[in-house]
């Protein structure tokens, strides 16, 4: 057998020792969507950039990274999303049935004026050529590799004792006006941050009674779609 040429870039694989683990789990666990809990204070510029480089490093296809970071602290840029999230908003209650329209406008869902800083963070398609190793049959794949950048902030932030915040409710022509973002690049996600010293143990949509979480073993197949 050949030697393997780039022997020197391995690292070891063993797993880490119980109490990283257990950190992990527990950050996983206790990762909350927050909208009302948000402190005034500013974020330290290097902890926004530990943030950021824990979105960088991300899994990507083709290691495309197709993502940018948009960092919105003015408030009048903030003041002007919400109010493209309540336009949306107000039209979101509409699709609701009538009978959950009331609990819809209890709901939070933003912290946009709240969290000192929102995160805009987009796509380019085009960002590695027109051909992209695992993305050559589904065009999505760089959409998805932006979304695990998003995981991967949110997750880091709840380490760091920072709050995430996602807001989704917009017309996608709102934000791309407001920020100056070109056509031919994706949205993926508006994002609220900033510390907190509170979160809810579950879901808030699950504590105000919109929706539980569902039993994973309901969501597990074995080997054929449906079967248990
Ligand atoms: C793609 C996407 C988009 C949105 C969200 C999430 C994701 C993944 N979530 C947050 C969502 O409501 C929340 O994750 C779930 O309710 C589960 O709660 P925890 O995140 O576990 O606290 C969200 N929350 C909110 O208040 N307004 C919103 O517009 C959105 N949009």
């Amino acid at each position: 057998m050949q030697p393997d040429p780039f022997a020197h870039a391995l690292i070891s694989a063993g797993e880490f020792p119980e109490c990283d683990r257990a950190a992990v789990y527990r950050v996983i666990e206790t990762r909350r969507d927050v909208r009302d809990q948000f402190l005034p204070d500013p974020l330290p510029d290097d902890l926004v950039m530990r943030l950021l480089g824990a979105a960088h490093s991300a899994p990507s296809v083709g290691f495309m990274q197709p993502w940018n970071f948009i960092l919105v602290r003015d408030p009048e840029i903030r003041q002007a999303a919400w109010s493209a999230f309540s336009r949306a908003n107000d039209e979101a209650a509409e699709m609701f049935p009538e009978e959950r329209r009331d609990i819809y406008r209890s709901l939070k869902l933003e912290g946009i004026r709240k969290a000192p800083l929102s995160i805009c963070v987009t796509c380019d398609p085009d960002r590695a050529g027109p051909v992209v190793i695992g993305r050559t049959h589904d065009p999505r794949m760089d959409v998805y590799s932006t979304v695990c950048a998003v995981q991967n902030l949110w997750l880091a932030a709840r380490a760091e004792g920072v709050g995430v915040g996602w807001v989704s409710i917009f017309h996608e022509e709102d934000l791309r006006a407001l920020l100056g973002i070109p056509e031919r690049i994706r949205i993926v996600a508006w994002l609220c941050v900033g510390y907190v010293d509170q979160l809810y143990r579950e879901p808030e949509l699950a504590v105000k009674g919109w929706r539980e979480r569902l039993p994973l073993e309901d969501l597990v197949f074995t080997d054929r779609w449906g079967e248990c």
